[in-house]
């Protein structure tokens, strides 16, 4: 692991020069993969790097979790509660659906859960152009393959240091990085609404996923959700579709 986590720092120092900005930030949410990517920004720009906590209607256990990450990796950091700003957001296009009897109430935890995840992401950027800093995403390899974040909300950021890393993988560095017990062995969970678990809602475990990613064999039942899940969110890792005509 210390080989992955100096390749990672170096890395990130690399991007901080190629791109001209001054640091780096992430947002921490308690959970394991913001831990390990706030200990990384830390090591590799001790004094131009920032962890941004954003609760939302969070748990007390989270949030606690998310101060145990800046205390112990000594990360600056700041505070930005977006409760009211997602209530009334949301409220009022909500209103105006309802109003036209045009909502969906099938998908309504939905809208609401990608709307938190694109005002953290809009905060975010708020903070990058302040401090001249660059967002860093906290995909791992298996969120990735398996599209497992929101389009232009959590996956809405400027670099991806953990990506190639599977869960697992995710997790020994963690403890490389002395990141706190609990949070290195708690149950994966996006916090989008009360009760929600990764593998849950996936329909499948981290466990499977990164061994199908090791080339591995796996149930069947979990290898056909794994590859529909990828099919499925193949436009999330490619940009916008563009219309060509002219070449
Ligand atoms: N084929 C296609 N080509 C181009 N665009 C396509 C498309 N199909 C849908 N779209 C667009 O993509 C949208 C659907 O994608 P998206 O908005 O991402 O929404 P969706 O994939 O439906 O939901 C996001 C999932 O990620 C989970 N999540 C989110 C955030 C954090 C975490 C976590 O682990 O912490 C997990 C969340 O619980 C949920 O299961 C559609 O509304 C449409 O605009
Ligand atoms: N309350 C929050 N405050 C700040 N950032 C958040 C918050 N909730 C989510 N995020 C951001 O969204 C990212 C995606 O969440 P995700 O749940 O996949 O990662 P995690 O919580 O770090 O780890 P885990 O997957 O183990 O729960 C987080 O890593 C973090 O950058
Ligand atoms: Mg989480």
């Amino acid at each position: 692991m210390e080989q992955n986590v100096e390749a990672i720092v170096q890395w990130l120092r690399y991007q901080i020069n190629e791109t001209g900005v001054k640091g780096l930030l992430v947002g921490v949410s308690g959970g394991l993969d913001s831990a390990v990517v706030a200990a990384l920004i830390q090591r590799a720009a001790p004094d131009n790097s920032l962890g941004v906590l954003m609760p939302l209607k969070s748990s007390q256990e989270s949030i606690e979790h998310g101060k145990k990450v800046i205390d112990s990796c000594g990360i600056n950091h700041l505070t930005v509660d977006l409760a009211e700003t997602h209530n009334v957001l949301y409220s009022s296009i909500k209103e105006q659906v309802q109003e036209r009897n045009e909502f969906n109430k099938k998908n309504d935890q939905l809208a609401d859960a990608n709307l938190r995840a694109r005002l953290r992401m809009s905060t975010l950027y708020t903070l990058a152009t302040n401090y001249n800093y660059l967002v860093v995403g906290t995909d791992n390899a298996s969120e990735w393959y398996t599209g497992y974040f929101t389009k232009y909300g959590d996956g809405g950021v400027d670099i991806l240091p953990i990506v190639e890393f599977t869960k697992q993988e995710v997790r020994e560095m963690a403890s490389y990085l002395e990141v706190p017990e609990e949070i290195v062995h708690k149950q994966p969970s996006a916090d989008l609404w009360e009760g929600q678990t990764d593998e849950d809602e996936m329909g499948t475990s981290y466990d499977t996923i990164d061994a199908y990613l090791r080339g591995e064999e796996i149930p069947e039942q979990d290898k056909k959700r794994i590859e529909q899940m990828h099919i499925r969110t193949e436009h999330k890792r490619r940009g916008a579709k563009q219309f060509h005509l002219k070449k």
